[in-house]
């Protein structure tokens, strides 16, 4: 191999994510990357992201990809793909270490978000899984963070996503076109970065669940109420504003990438800010249904309380003869109650919020690099 693995850094539900070190010579990669692996026979949602990153081209915002490669690691067969280590780990990392992020870096970090989305739905590609976990904090000059898109594992050409008409994306950022089965469009990206624009704003997820309701009344009112996510009262009325048009139900209203590069809220904001810190922690869920006043509740939910992505194919289920459902609430209910992917709460999380201080050094020290 032209580099050596280091350390676990973090754990999805497809791959995981190490430390990695370019050996003596090997020009073409940085120093520090970071390696997403996974078992050669689980690798189509990986090999999807290296093809999507190959096509995508260079763009600032989006993680650099160096490469991929196999090996053999303790007798198995391992598909690698080396990634632009982002030495502060994800948005979601941070929120739930340090809470909420002050209203100047979610204005300098949504720009950056939306100068990538702008490039990739500009390259006719739609990201489909917009979320903290997958908006990665790397090193800039400065020795600040900027913001840059990564996973691209679920990414799609976007005519391709049109055609299919599958569910693609973690429900609690899904736009109500997505949970209804019609487009899924450069539109559902932008409803999912308003809900993160929600989640830096205020440290909590974009939709709160009341205790006593579950994951398939949420979903319901995602997509069948007049309801958009709540907008943080923290927020300044320009942020506010930018919510609005983030949040249009319609898809063909909601403002692209490119109109809401020019909105007040993040125009001219490309003043970096350091790292802060906040005494309060943060009560930002380790996944979409994990929410803390479910865990409070007396009735037992049942919502898989875990890492939610996942890409299912609405024609496969029709044709299949265990998924017989006609409408989009026969679909809500799939989606929290079938065939529910790898919930299991990893313990990477944990490892990954504890190493934020070694993360920080690393960070530290590359930037001086
Ligand atoms: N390039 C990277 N540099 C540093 N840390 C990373 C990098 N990529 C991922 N990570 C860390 O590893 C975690 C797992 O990443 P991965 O992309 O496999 O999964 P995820 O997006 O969190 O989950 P899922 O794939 O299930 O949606 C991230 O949340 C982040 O903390």
């Amino acid at each position: 191999m032209t580099w050596v693995r280091g350390g676990t850094i973090g754990r999805g539900s497809f791959a995981t994510v190490s430390l990695a070190v370019s050996r003596a010579g090997e020009d073409r990669f940085p120093p520090l990357m970071a390696v997403k692996s996974c078992g050669v026979e689980d690798s189509a949602t990986l090999r999807n992201e290296t093809q999507v990153l190959s096509r995508l081209g260079d763009c600032q915002e989006v993680l650099r990809c160096y490469g991929d490669e196999y090996s053999c690691e303790g007798g198995r067969e391992l598909y690698n793909v080396l990634l632009e280590y982002a030495a502060g780990g994800s948005l979601a990392d941070y929120v739930r270490d340090f809470g909420a992020l002050v209203e100047s870096d979610v204005k300098r970090y949504t720009r950056s978000i939306l100068r990538g989305l702008d490039y990739i739905h500009g390259v006719g590609f739609v990201h489909c899984d917009v979320k903290l976990q997958n908006l990665l904090l790397c090193s800039s000059n400065d020795s600040v963070f900027c913001a840059k898109i990564g996973d691209f594992g679920l990414a799609k050409k976007a005519e391709k996503v049109a055609e299919k008409k599958g569910f693609r994306g973690t429900p609690m950022y899904m736009a109500p076109e997505c949970l209804s089965g019609e487009e899924h469009s450069a539109a559902a990206d932008i409803w999912a970065l308003g809900c993160a624009v929600v989640e830096m704003a205020s440290g909590k997820p974009a939709w709160q669940c009341q205790p006593g309701t579950d994951a398939n009344a949420l979903l319901f009112r995602i997509w069948g109420g007049k309801a958009s996510p709540e907008t943080p009262s923290e927020l300044s009325e320009e942020g506010k504003d930018f919510l609005e048009k983030c949040f249009l139900r319609d898809p063909r209203k909601r403002w692209t990438a490119e109109m809401l590069l020019d909105h007040p809220f993040v125009a001219g904001t490309d003043v970096t800010v350091p790292l802060k810190q906040s005494d309060e922690a943060s009560t930002s869920p380790r996944s979409p249904f994990d929410f803390p006043e479910w865990a409070s509740d007396h009735t037992p939910s049942p919502t898989p309380d875990s890492e939610a992505c996942f890409d299912r194919d609405l024609n496969s289920w029709l044709n299949s003869s265990s998924h017989s459902w006609t409408s989009p609430a026969d679909r809500i209910r799939q989606l929290v109650t079938d065939q529910t992917p790898n919930w299991s709460v990893s313990e990477s999380w944990f490892a990954v919020r504890n190493n934020f201080w070694i993360r920080f050094v690393i960070f530290y020290f590359y930037s001086c690099y």
